[in-house]
């Protein structure tokens, strides 16, 4: 909000100046506040009074010349996007809108079999039914040609997940020609189903509710339907609640998505966001949901901000941030007193929904480190989005990988066909965190499980940093279907590392679960694959996740 004053000029208060603060124009005039006088309370004033500044004002055409300004940048930071291929055609959004269809078709066809099943009054079968909620990036309006479909199955109180989501459902899904690499999750903290459907990847919890059926639109904010809920149904639902408080609580939808597109972009091309699709997979980065949250955090405080400068805010906001201090979104609520329910996370971000929790992080020492150089590079470049000789390209620079470490981990995982791979790597990935940092949280309390812990061998722990890039690579060298990760090594550490304990350690963490082959290397920054796209050189397709590596 900015007060006009038709002889002072235009005040814009500190808390929402945007990128203007470095500006040093004879046209900006500081305003301070009230002095404030350090008081004794026995000898009285100490010191002259302060004067602290609360704000600035414009001269009223340099105010408007600013605002031209933003704006030109705003669009010419659409344009970028636009040319970056990120929303997808109408015929990519047609082909998802039929899969959703086709997906809401399979799974009323799957509840009336399942009422069948469970023996049902004949009479009641033909009510039978179960809804498909989207949310996600798809949700939000966000997503872009290499997104997944978030859908929740809702399901009525006698269709059970064990038996007839995982197995019922399974088989329906897995016999029809559309498709393809089922997928169960089922040990996750939301437990789903991965599958493609015309080719499209989806991820299909499911939560049950306690009524005799779900209507195809159930308002899932009704208490009606959350009543008696078991807790992974909580769970699962809260993806859908999330979603629907974020487009409540944000000023303007259209500026939201828009700003959302671009730190998702950022992210990305920077290396610090994880393409995770189950929340156990999250390798120490961000995944949609806490982008939106922070994206969202920036739209509610500056309500009337242009794109370019939110994405200027977004970058000093969360630079200066007071790390572990949470990033809770207003939503008329009183904020929860005390730290009790904050989590031990490096970077907490809350939930909007109730029951008030945290997203799940698995943000490490070293990860926090580099999410924290990428924001301060971020502020670095956008604090003076005015400046002539600004350009877009800038911020959305590929982390160049092999200029900043000498050293990656690589880590092969195989497997004898496509799907076995699939398996493996999920598996794998979920297991990623005891490869980088001690988990044993977890563990109760006793001497003869921690000890063996205490010794362990994991990655940050020796080399003080490691880098644990998301992207996927495929060694073309290796015979049987693959995917190769590149992790990279602090420099100024020991060159020697001793890769074998810290293999056999995470190996062992690997039993009880799929099988495949794994194989850890270190490899030096000129052993990569000649053409591997880890330099800011290559620019298109160094996020391909299939992106050949010789
Ligand atoms: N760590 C998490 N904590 C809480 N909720 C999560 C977490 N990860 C995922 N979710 C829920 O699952 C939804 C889908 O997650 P997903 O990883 O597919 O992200 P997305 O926002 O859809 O981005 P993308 O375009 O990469 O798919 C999120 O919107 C969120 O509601
Ligand atoms: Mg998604
Ligand atoms: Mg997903």
């Amino acid at each position: 909000m900015a007060y006009a004053n038709r002889n002072q000029g235009v005040f814009i208060p500190y808390q929402q100046l945007v990128d203007l603060r470095s500006l040093n124009h004879p046209h900006v005039t500081f305003v301070h506040g009230p002095p404030i006088g350090l008081i004794n309370p026995r000898n009285g004033p100490v010191g002259p009074p302060q004067f602290v500044p609360i704000g600035v004002t414009f001269h009223r055409s340099f105010h408007e010349l600013l605002i031209r300004m933003e704006e030109e940048k705003s669009r010419s930071l659409l344009q970028f996007m636009a040319g970056e291929g990120l929303v997808p055609s109408p015929e990519e959004e047609i082909k998802r809108k039929n899969a959703i269809e086709k997906l809401k078709q399979i799974v009323m066809e799957w509840i009336k079999r399942v009422a069948c099943n469970r023996g049902l009054d004949e009479r009641h079968i033909p009510a039978a039914s179960a809804a498909v909620l989207t949310y996600g990036s798809y949700g939000l309006g966000v997503h872009n040609s290499e997104s997944d479909i978030d859908a929740l199955c809702v399901g009525p109180r006698f269709a059970t997940m064990g038996e007839d989501f995982f197995v019922v459902l399974h088989n329906m899904l897995t016999s029809r020609p559309e498709v393809s690499e089922v997928h169960c999750v089922k040990d996750a903290k939301v437990p789903l189903m991965r599958f493609k459907l015309d080719g499209i990847s989806i991820d299909l919890p499911y939560a049950q509710l306690k009524v005799m059926s779900v209507p195809e639109n159930v308002d899932i904010l009704n208490l009606y339907y959350l009543r008696n809920i078991d807790e992974t149904s909580w769970r699962s639902l809260s993806g859908v609640h999330a979603n629907k408080w974020i487009l409540r609580l944000i000023p303007n939808t259209k500026v939201f998505q828009s700003l959302l597109r671009c730190i998702k972009l950022w992210a990305k091309r920077r290396g610090v966001y994880g393409n995770v699709r189950a929340y156990s997979l999250l390798l120490g980065f961000f995944g949609g949901v806490h982008l939106a949250i922070l994206g969202a955090f920036i739209c509610q405080r500056y309500p009337n901000a242009r794109l370019s400068g939110l994405i200027s805010s977004f970058f000093g906001t969360f630079t200066f941030w007071d790390w572990p201090k949470p990033i809770i979104l207003q939503d008329g609520t009183l904020p929860i007193s005390g730290s009790a329910a904050e989590p031990r996370s490096f970077m907490p971000i809350r939930l909007p929904c109730r029951p008030h929790e945290y997203c799940h992080s698995n943000i490490t020492k070293s990860t926090f480190y580099r999410i924290r150089v990428e924001f301060l590079q971020g502020h670095t470049l956008t604090k003076d989005l005015l400046r002539p000789d600004f350009d877009w390209g800038c911020l959305f620079e590929p982390f160049p990988y092999a200029k900043k470490y000498t050293r990656f981990v690589k880590i092969c995982l195989s497997a004898s066909d496509q799907d076995e791979l699939g398996e493996w790597v999920g598996w794998v990935k979920s297991r990623f965190r005891s490869l980088l940092v001690k988990v044993c949280d977890s563990l109760p309390f006793c001497i003869f499980r921690i000890l063996p812990y205490l010794k362990s061998q994991q990655l940050e722990e020796i080399q003080g940093f490691c880098d644990p890039n998301p992207t996927e690579y495929v060694d073309v060298n290796v015979a049987e279907p693959n995917t190769v990760f590149y992790w990279g090594l602090q420099q100024e550490r020991s060159h020697f590392l001793d890769i074998k304990p810290v293999k056999d350690d995470f190996v062992k963490s690997l039993s009880n679960g799929p099988t495949g082959k794994i194989t850890l290397l270190v490899v030096q920054a000129s052993q990569l694959p000649k053409n591997a796209q880890f330099d800011s050189e290559s620019n298109k397709g160094y996020l391909n996740p299939n992106a050949n590596l010789n």
